[in-house]
């Protein structure tokens, strides 16, 4: 049923975001995105050498129309870290250029390594 769905939309960005200490919302893969701000992000991202989750929102249209109400944030990429927003594209590219996305993503990987 699909209103079982719509109601789960927002229950799946809370577990995502919850289960997954570094997460990127984007159009596309890491490997084959399908946007250029997208792109930017998981580059940027991936140069931090740590692994992360991410949710490509072009197949989960539901999500797509969920998570910018739910973050008040309009646009994708959105990077994630501790169930918290970070940012966008801009954002996420100033914090690597300033040297403060590496800090962050390494001491996030290694805290939840950690945990296990
Ligand atoms: N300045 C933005 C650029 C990202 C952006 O403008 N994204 C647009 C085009 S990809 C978007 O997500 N629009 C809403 C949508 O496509 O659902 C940032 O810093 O992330
Ligand atoms: S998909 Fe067109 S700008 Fe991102």
């Amino acid at each position: 049923m699909d209103n079982t769905e719509n109601q789960s939309t927002l229950d799946r960005i809370k577990q995502q975001i919850e289960e997954n200490p570094i997460l990127l919302y984007m159009k596309g893969s890491p490997k084959l995105p399908s946007c250029g701000f997208s792109s930017q992000a998981s580059q940027a991202l991936m140069s931090c050498g740590e692994p992360f989750a991410y949710v490509d929102i072009l197949q989960n249209p539901d999500i797509r129309a969920e998570l910018p109400k739910y973050a008040n944030w309009p646009t994708f990429p959105q990077l994630w870290v501790e169930g918290e927003l970070v940012g966008g594209c801009d954002i996420i590219i100033e914090m690597f250029q300033q040297n403060e996305l590496q800090p962050l993503i390494k001491e996030t990987a290694e805290k939840y390594k950690e945990e296990e």
